[in-house]
């Protein structure tokens, strides 16, 4: 039976987005998710979203399966996908549009701005070892600025938590770090019981850092938004940055904001559609 989706893009991190709305059950198993995903034998993407009936009293759900079919808790750059995804389908007013979104990380609130960017209400940060989680410390200790050996290197690195897990190390050039070698080893790392996320920083000034992702279920990507989420609170624990900060992905640039009043991350960026079709 064939499945209609639409093709979607945050900042070059893409998704095929399924209207999911009649059922909590994905109508792709994740075995159908990597077939989906694959870039010469299937569409081509970094995961499958599936827009689900909100729970809890949410408005709608959203589950993912990464490119190898493993399922994260949250996604940045796909959850702005869901938000314009949802509007077109549901043909409401799009600035005023603001959901509440149960994910695997909790509720998640997106609204759509004037300017046809989307800002999310990204939650708190979650930095205890056990909730990131890594055993690179004992459970109710931070990991700030930790020494991590991988591929025959110390790194120093910190890890925070967005709902999924992100392992983040400042270096001197962004461009020079050879995340194709590193990156999976830093993904599979012991001290990772759920696996990592890894963003590699290059910290321009306090308000714009330079950022590379090797993410955990889909390897290099052009942008990630949880990625950039943490990372902006791994500069401001390392006082590195400001609370308020630009970050330049391969893909383009997300805004940054870690509130001192309410302790919430806010993310501000695109979400384009490319295409829609029917597998
Ligand atoms: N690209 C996403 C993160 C997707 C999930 C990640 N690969 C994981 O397994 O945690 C983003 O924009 O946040």
């Amino acid at each position: 039976m064939a499945i209609e989706f639409t093709k979607y893009h945050g900042l070059g991190n893409d998704f095929i987005l399924i209207d999911n709305r009649s059922s909590l059950t994905p109508v792709l198993t994740p075995e159908k998710a990597v077939q989906w995903c694959d870039r010469h034998f299937g569409i081509g993407a970094d995961g499958v979203i599936f827009a689900l009936p909100g729970q809890n009293g949410t408005d709608y759900t959203m589950r993912i399966f990464n490119s190898d079919g493993s399922e994260p808790e949250m996604c940045g750059n796909g959850i702005r996908c869901l938000a314009v995804f949802l509007t077109e389908l549901e043909g409401i007013n799009r600035t005023k549009d603001k959901y509440s979104i149960h994910t695997l990380a909790g509720v998640i609130v997106p609204q759509l701005t004037d300017d046809g960017q989307v800002k999310v209400d990204m939650g708190e940060p979650r930095l205890l070892a056990e909730e990131i989680p890594t055993n690179l410390a004992s459970s109710q200790v931070q990991v700030i600025n930790h020494p991590l050996e991988v591929a025959g290197k110390t790194w120093d690195v910190t890890c925070v938590s967005m709902g999924n897990p992100h392992c983040i190390t400042f270096v001197e050039d962004v461009a020079a770090v050879n995340l194709e070698s590193i990156g999976s080893q830093f993904e599979n790392h012991p001290v990772f019981p759920k696996k990592t996320n890894t963003e590699f920083i290059e910290v321009v000034n306090r308000n714009y850092l330079k950022m590379r992702v090797w993410e955990r279920g889909a390897g290099i990507t052009l942008a990630c938004g949880t990625g950039a989420c943490a990372s902006l609170v791994a500069g401001v624990l390392n006082d590195k940055c400001d609370r308020t900060a630009m970050i330049e992905l391969p893909g383009g640039t997300l805004e940054i904001e870690w509130s001192e009043i309410d302790n919430r991350i806010y993310m501000t960026g695109p979400a384009q559609r490319v295409f829609t079709g029917k597998y």
